[in-house]
């Protein structure tokens, strides 16, 4: 019998590695689905249309928002962003199992429409290696760098909004910390295990 699929959300502060960590579960795990955000932020060397982002005038996006084909959206380091809802509802509803990788805010409202949503936040081994690993990815500017890790300290407060944490020390155990999670989570009692018993008493 196939269950219905479940919606994660992934967070942490920027440069914990929550990219480098969904890239690698896609690629060990490909029967999990991510949902791909639309923004209006400039699209940076190497990223391409609809793969990393689907990179939207502030319009387009504005008339999605009066449409209302977003699940949420947020104003993130002054752009917009938000999670396109048809795309999660049609997996979720295939029975596949989908991760958003969004920011806090958005998260929130996800769990407000999503109380069976499991949500995991990432943190970095320490405070010193989240910098490191902000500078190492030679993108941010200086001032960038401290505003990030500004809103790192103010999103560390809300850790008791999620479900699992995972310290981001080594990928691969990172990424195994999230399998084990999305793996129990497949079996926790709730609606889906109903079913199977009733069809099971059907037999008899
Ligand atoms: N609310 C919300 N946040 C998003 C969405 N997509 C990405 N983000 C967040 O926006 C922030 C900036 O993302 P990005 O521009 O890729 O920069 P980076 O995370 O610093 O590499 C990150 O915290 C993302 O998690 C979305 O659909 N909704
Ligand atoms: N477990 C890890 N060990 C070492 N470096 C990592 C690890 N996870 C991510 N990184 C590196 O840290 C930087 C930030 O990662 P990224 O996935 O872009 O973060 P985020 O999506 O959270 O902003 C990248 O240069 C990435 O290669």
């Amino acid at each position: 019998m196939k269950k219905k699929g479940s919606l994660f959300v992934v967070c942490g502060p920027s440069g914990v590695g929550k990219g480098t960590v969904c890239k690698e579960l896609l690629r060990v795990r490909p029967e999990i689905k991510l949902s791909i955000s639309a923004t209006t932020r400039e699209r940076r060397k190497g990223e391409i249309d609809g793969v990393n982002y689907y990179f939207l005038k502030r319009n387009k996006f504005e008339q999605m928002i009066e449409n209302d084909e977003f699940l949420e959206y947020a104003k993130v380091y002054d752009n917009l962003y938000g999670t396109p809802k048809k795309y999660v509802l049609e997996e979720l509803n295939k029975g596949n199992d989908i991760i958003l990788e969004i920011d806090p805010q958005g998260a929130m409202q996800i769990k407000e429409k999503f109380s069976d949503g499991i949500f995991v936040f990432l943190l970095p081994p320490s405070m010193e290696v989240l910098r490191n690993r902000i500078i190492e990815r030679g993108r941010d500017s200086k001032e960038n760098i401290k505003k990030r890790l500004k809103c790192a300290y103010e999103e560390f407060d809300f850790i008791r909004e999620y479900d699992y944490y995972i310290i981001n020390d080594d990928l691969s155990g990172a990424v195994n910390s999230l399998i084990a999670i999305i793996e129990a989570e497949g079996c926790r009692v709730k609606g889906d295990v109903l079913e199977i018993i009733r069809k099971y008493k059907e037999e008899i």
